[in-house]
């Protein structure tokens, strides 16, 4: 299946289900991956046979930087729902929210989810 690829999006939010991250807020990093049928796109030349990714950027600003929520699944779930009810042509999404600095004691690249969700 054809995809159209998001990727290393980030945000600056106040989500967490810690009150420090709801106060200080921290940076998000969303990779994102619609499924849908880019031949007539390809075959046409013509925007509106796909996707507008630019449109799709601003969907997820609007999620990540707007009201906070306690977990980035919530977000996640969020960001797909949005996806297709704007986009009928997309059948299938992957939802990739990143914490790379979160207020938890260790060493790590990061910390995060993916969610894949059908139509
Ligand atoms: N599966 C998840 N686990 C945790 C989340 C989350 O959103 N999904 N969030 C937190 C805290 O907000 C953490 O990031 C702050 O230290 C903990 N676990």
């Amino acid at each position: 299946m054809d995809r159209i690829i998001l990727k290393g999006m980030s945000f600056y939010g106040y989500h967490g289900a810690f009150e420090a991250e709801n106060e200080l807020g921290q940076i998000f990093l969303v990779d994102l991956e619609l499924f849908l049928d880019l031949s007539e796109a390809g075959e046409t030349d013509d925007l509106e046979k796909t996707v507008h990714y630019g449109e799709v950027f601003e969907l997820v600003k609007e999620i990540m930087e707007g009201k906070p929520v306690q977990l980035i699944e919530h977000l996640a779930e969020h960001i797909a729902k949005q996806v297709f009810s704007h986009y009928n042509r997309v059948l299938e999404t992957k939802v990739k929210i990143t914490k790379n600095n979160p207020p938890i004691p260790g060493h790590y690249e990061g910390v995060g989810i993916e969610i894949v969700r059908k139509r």
